[in-house]
């Protein structure tokens, strides 16, 4: 795959992606967690590269968020999904869906969130959701009871990178391999002709060791499945809760996780247990035995009395002869009997019967008063029961790695699926939350007008009320209209309903509507409503963007929120008629919220459409309004209505209100 075709994607973040084991499928599925694990990346370059991975694909190359405004909405739009997500691995894949001009990836979407909308997001899958992060590989790993050997200086470099955990040595002969032998429990030597050599200790010719990592560093594997032991749970209890198939036997994967420590060592198994407690306990064991020894003959000693011809005491004492010849002669008996006190006390102490004999030399029948332990004896029991039990730890860790080297690959299936159902039901619980529909793309051919859109029973998700107090609004556009209405008739919020739908329809999701028609669009330009007057050098910018705006041909969106606001009321009306009548001629597709929507249809050089948001009355003071615009209709403003409402209470007569009424009919 050629990395640098993706757009933003130079030769250094190319490089950093390959450092990945997966960059490809990676990009493939926009696995955004598995791309910020690269050297350098982050999660939010993660996502651009895979969303621009996407675009590329679908031969998308124009962005369609032309504006702040228009990228805001989007940012909404991925809000309200990724809020509905448990893991961070699911908000930052949401990030890969983008409003897109490509029918083929509206498309793709679509067949996703169908197949998301199948799956019950229910609160225990949510709750097993909680414990799922992308797995992680083991870092900083170090083996240091075994090496790897070889005679040549390419391997030497091959086996440097493939078995990081281990030293690895480089060797002349075989008394290299010999003196590696010594101070190694294992030593896998890597070249055939080491084959058949009689050395003592572990060691082991593999020339195919490059195949075989799981069996010369099983810890990898080990330490792979105890260092995401909580994740694989959680994963496997996410399949059973949602009623997924596992790519995998879950039994058998929770059962070896059962036989890891967390430190990724075998557990559960006695003889190891044996011998890593005799080895931990031997120094201690040896202390107590000789005091069991000695407390046996000091009482003994203690007990006794010793008769000495003195005949014999002086032929001892003329010989040089210490005290303890004397109790040799005399208390031989109890001498062996404190030996094989002590003797028995290593030997119950440490319960490795199978070293009994090793533990027997510990202790010699020396007639020595305090008895002490061989040092050389005790130290070659330990030597032995070391090797011993780095021995069994290394068969059991070689056996449990080969029960779970198949489950390597299905344990990150399965990890990844949960994390998509995350993703998934994400997207199920934002289409429920908000009752949305599939919005239906038309294609109008023909008289080279876009369908616009149509928008039946929209609910705005981003308003300031609760979801369930929001009106339900049916609008729709085609060509280019004005949008009249009273203050705070919901124009913008409007307008801001037309964005996100389109916004979100493009993006493949469903829409917060009963129903929604809309064509294809090559881009939204939304124009916020801009605070106050600009200063000549920002009306100058704003105009230069409409400039660019009506330049060029494509199916655009463009809405446009109070642009009179920019300049003198009478200058904006002429400004904006303009800009209405370029549109036009382009067939963009266009609402422009005003409140001199009069003025400027007044203004306009053809027949502009225009809509009102309608007061239907004032109750207590309280404006109440008619959310859904009436089209071809000047909606009337608020300063009418309560002179109208002045004029009414006034009664009949030319009165002074009635005087002010009339100057809105003129
Ligand atoms: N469909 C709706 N359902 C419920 N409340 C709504 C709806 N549309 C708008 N509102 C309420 O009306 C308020 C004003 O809406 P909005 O700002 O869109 O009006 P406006 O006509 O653009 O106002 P202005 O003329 O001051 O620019 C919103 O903050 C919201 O509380």
């Amino acid at each position: 795959m050629d990395l640098e075709a993706i757009q933003g994607v130079g030769a250094k973040t190319a490089d950093r992606l390959r450092q990945l084991d997966d960059a490809e499928r990676a990009l493939e599925d926009g696995d955004v967690a598995a791309l910020a694990r690269a050297p350098g990346i982050t999660e939010g370059t993660a996502a651009r590269i895979a969303r621009n991975a996407i675009r590329e694909r679908h031969g998308d190359t124009e962005d369609f968020l032309r504006t702040d405004r228009a990228r805001e909405l989007y940012r909404e739009a991925l809000a309200l999904v990724q809020e509905r997500a448990v893991t961070d691995y699911a908000k930052k894949r949401v990030e890969t869906f983008y409003p897109s001009a490509s029918a083929t990836r509206i498309a793709e979407v679509q067949t996703f969130v169908a197949d998301a909308r199948d799956h019950d997001p229910t609160p225990e899958v949510r709750e097993a959701l909680g414990d799922i992060e992308p797995l992680v590989a083991p870092r900083d790993l170090r083996v240091r009871d075994r090496c790897v050997a070889t005679g040549d200086a390419e391997r030497f470099a091959r086996a440097e990178s493939a078995f990081p955990e281990v030293s690895v040595e480089l060797v002349e002969d075989s008394r290299d391999i010999a003196e590696l032998a010594r101070g190694y429990s294992t030593v896998v030597v890597l070249d055939e002709r080491f084959a058949g050599l009689d050395i003592d200790g572990d060691v082991r010719v593999l020339p195919d060791a490059f195949d075989r990592v799981d069996e010369v560093v099983p810890e990898r594997l080990l330490r792979f499945f105890a260092d995401n032991r909580s994740r694989l749970d959680a994963a496997a209890t996410v399949h059973e809760r949602a009623g997924l198939d596992a790519p995998c036997d879950l039994d058998a994967m929770r059962d070896g996780l059962d036989r890891l420590t967390d430190d990724g060592t075998v557990k559960g198994d006695a003889d190891l247990h044996r011998l890593r407690d005799a080895v931990d306990d031997l120094d201690v064991a040896v202390s107590t035995a000789e005091s069991v020894a000695n407390d046996r003959l000091r009482e003994a000693i203690q007990s006794q009395d010793v008769t000495i011809e003195g005949a014999d005491l002086l032929s001892l004492v003329e010989q040089g002869a210490r005290v303890d010849s004397l109790l040799e002669t005399e208390l031989a008996d109890e001498f062996d009997a404190a030996i094989d006190a002590a003797r028995d006390h290593l030997s119950d102490a440490l319960a490795v019967p199978d070293y009994d004999d090793l533990v027997e030399q510990a202790f010699v029948e020396d007639p020595t008063f305090p008895v002490e332990h061989q040092e050389e004896a005790v130290n070659r029991l330990r030597r032995e029961l070391q090797a011993a039990r780095d021995r069994r730890a290394a068969k059991l860790k070689a056996a449990l790695a080969a029960d779970l080297a198949d489950l390597r690959d299905p344990a990150g299936t399965l990890v990844r699926a949960a994390l998509d159902l995350d993703v998934e039901l994400a997207v199920a619980r934002y289409a429920a939350d908000f009752d949305c529909t599939v919005p239906e793309f038309v294609e109008r051919d023909g008289d080279g007008i876009g369908a616009g859109i149509l928008m039946q029973g929209g609910r705005s998700p981003l308003l300031d009320v609760d979801f369930e107090a929001v009106d339900p609004v049916d609008y729709g556009v085609e060509g280019v209209a004005l949008l009249s209405g009273v203050n705070s008739g919901g124009k913008t919020s409007t307008i801001d309903l037309v964005g996100l739908v389109v916004v979100l329809a493009q993006m493949g999701l469903p829409v917060p509507a009963e129903r929604v028609e809309l064509q294809r669009f090559d881009a939204l330009h939304y124009q916020a409503k801009s605070q106050g007057t600009l200063d000549a050098g920002a009306f100058e910018a704003t105009l230069r963007e409409f400039g660019d705006l009506v330049d060029g041909p494509g199916a655009r969106l463009v809405l446009v929120d109070e642009l009179e606001s920019i300049t003198e009321p009478g200058a904006s009306a002429r400004i904006i008629a303009g800009i209405l009548e370029s549109l036009h001629e382009q067939r963009a597709t266009a609402v422009f919220v005003s409140h001199l929507a009069g003025e400027i249809r007044d203004a306009t050089g053809f027949d502009v459409q225009v809509d009102g948001i309608e007061a239907v009355g004032l109750v207590d003071g309280e404006l109440q309004v008619n959310r859904s615009p009436v089209k071809g209709r000047l909606a009337r403003s608020t300063p009418e209505l309560i002179v109208e409402k002045l004029a009414d209470d006034a009664g009949d007569g030319d009165g002074f209100y009635r005087r002010l009424l009339a100057k809105f009919a003129d």
